[in-house]
């Protein structure tokens, strides 16, 4: 089983109307299937360029510990700055890596001067700071300037989705105020080989928060699986299709990641492995929100055998957006259960019948998951 593979080309809203229309066809698809695809970057991205990219990232890493460790993120705001190894916690778990994390401008009003606890390095409000960069001026310039590049894509990756869900232009522009004032969020990963026999993750099983996540990988392959729940019914039968519901249900009530789904009995694990000239994209819990679960926001983890590096860019909604469930996507349910193909669409859509998604504001739902580890130690949850 592989992920499917979408050209960005044909999703520009310059492309030829009949085979954009097609391509999102196919990317809807994608995002109710497996939450996971590549997007081939032909004409978008140079291979030259993300290459610089991971240039740039080794050579960061190469410094020596005390080099790095002068743009710490607890000597910032807890979350913008370089974090060391098993410093990232997944589950209650250290992840074996390394990484530098920046994110889109504080969303926070800055504190008067003198304002009791919050001078100081130390006393910043969790994500209230700025990004530290490496010493390299080139870094700060060229990754900027990726991030600016991911923030036209996921723009372009969104309205692409819009047109698969079927919304109207005004339900489109309603969803595009939401997000393109995007809080992103860039990680830069350094990847130490797993050893073996070692009985953690490089980085341990998660969904991610938001929306889009568009990965640039190294060519290690086998390092990143992605979880597809059993049965993936494509039957038409309805026995196959509550099945096919109850896996959905066991993956969206936040599945046991103990040794049932490690062993495999819930579903499998299959491998994302780079592919020329594409980045891997997959869905945030925010798409799970905004569609009733129909689109699936997959469980992913890392076991990275290699050394190397990877280059993870979080599309987010803004901070302030109110994310619920969007009206067109509760015709699209209606028009699924009514129709004769009984699909993984079919079995999403009998789910989102039952399942209540509550309305969520973005940055409330971001600091519940990652603020209670910023304030006490190195230690914090992914990010
Ligand atoms: O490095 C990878 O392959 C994926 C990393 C990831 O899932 C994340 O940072 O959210
Ligand atoms: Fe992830």
């Amino acid at each position: 089983m592989s992920l499917p593979i979408i050209p960005l080309s044909l999703l520009l809203p310059s492309s030829d109307p009949a085979s954009r229309l097609a391509t999102a066809q196919r990317l809807h698809a994608a995002c109710v299937e497996y939450g996971f695809f590549y997007l081939d970057l032909t004409g978008f991205a140079a291979p030259e360029e993300t290459e610089e990219l991971r240039a740039l990232a080794q050579a960061f890493f190469d410094l020596p510990p005390e080099e790095k460790e002068k743009i710490w993120l607890g000597n910032g705001d807890w979350a913008r700055g370089y974090q060391k190894l098993n410093e990232n916690v997944t589950r209650g778990k250290p992840d074996a890596h390394e990484a530098l994390d920046c994110y889109a401008p504080s969303p926070f009003p800055p504190s008067p001067p003198g304002t009791p606890g919050v001078e100081g390095a130390a006393g910043l409000r969790p994500l209230s700071g700025e990004n530290q960069w490496p010493p390299d001026p080139r870094f700060r310039e060229r990754f900027e300037r990726w991030v600016g590049r991911m923030k036209e894509l996921g723009l372009v990756v969104m309205e692409a989705m819009s047109l698969g869900l079927q919304l109207t232009p005004a339900e489109w522009t309603a969803l595009r105020r939401q997000v393109e004032n995007s809080f992103w969020v860039l990680r830069v990963i350094g990847y130490p080989p797993l050893p073996q026999g070692h009985d953690g993750f490089s980085c341990g099983a998660h969904k991610d928060y938001g929306c889009l996540t568009f990965l640039w990988a190294d060519a290690t392959e086998g390092a990143l699986q992605v979880f597809v729940p059993s049965p993936a019914s494509t039957s038409t039968s309805p026995e196959a299709a509550s099945q096919a519901a109850a896996a959905v249900e066991a993956e969206q009530g936040k599945l046991d990641l103990g040794p049932a789904v490690e062993s495999g009995i819930h579903g499998t694990w299959i491998s994302a492995d780079p592919v020329e000239g594409c980045v891997v994209c997959n869905i945030g819990e925010m798409w799970e929100v905004w569609t009733r679960g129909l689109y699936r926001s997959t469980l992913h983890r890392v076991l990275h055998r290699a050394n190397n590096y990877r280059i993870p860019f979080f599309y987010e909604p803004a901070f302030d957006a109110l994310v619920a469930p969007l009206p067109g996507v509760d015709r699209l349910l209606m028009s699924i259960r009514a129709s004769p193909d009984k699909s993984e669409a079919y079995a999403r859509a009998l789910l989102a019948e039952k399942t209540a998604y509550e309305p969520v504001v973005y940055g409330e739902f971001l600091m519940r998951k990652v603020g209670g580890n910023f304030d006490k130690t190195g230690e914090k949850e992914r990010y």
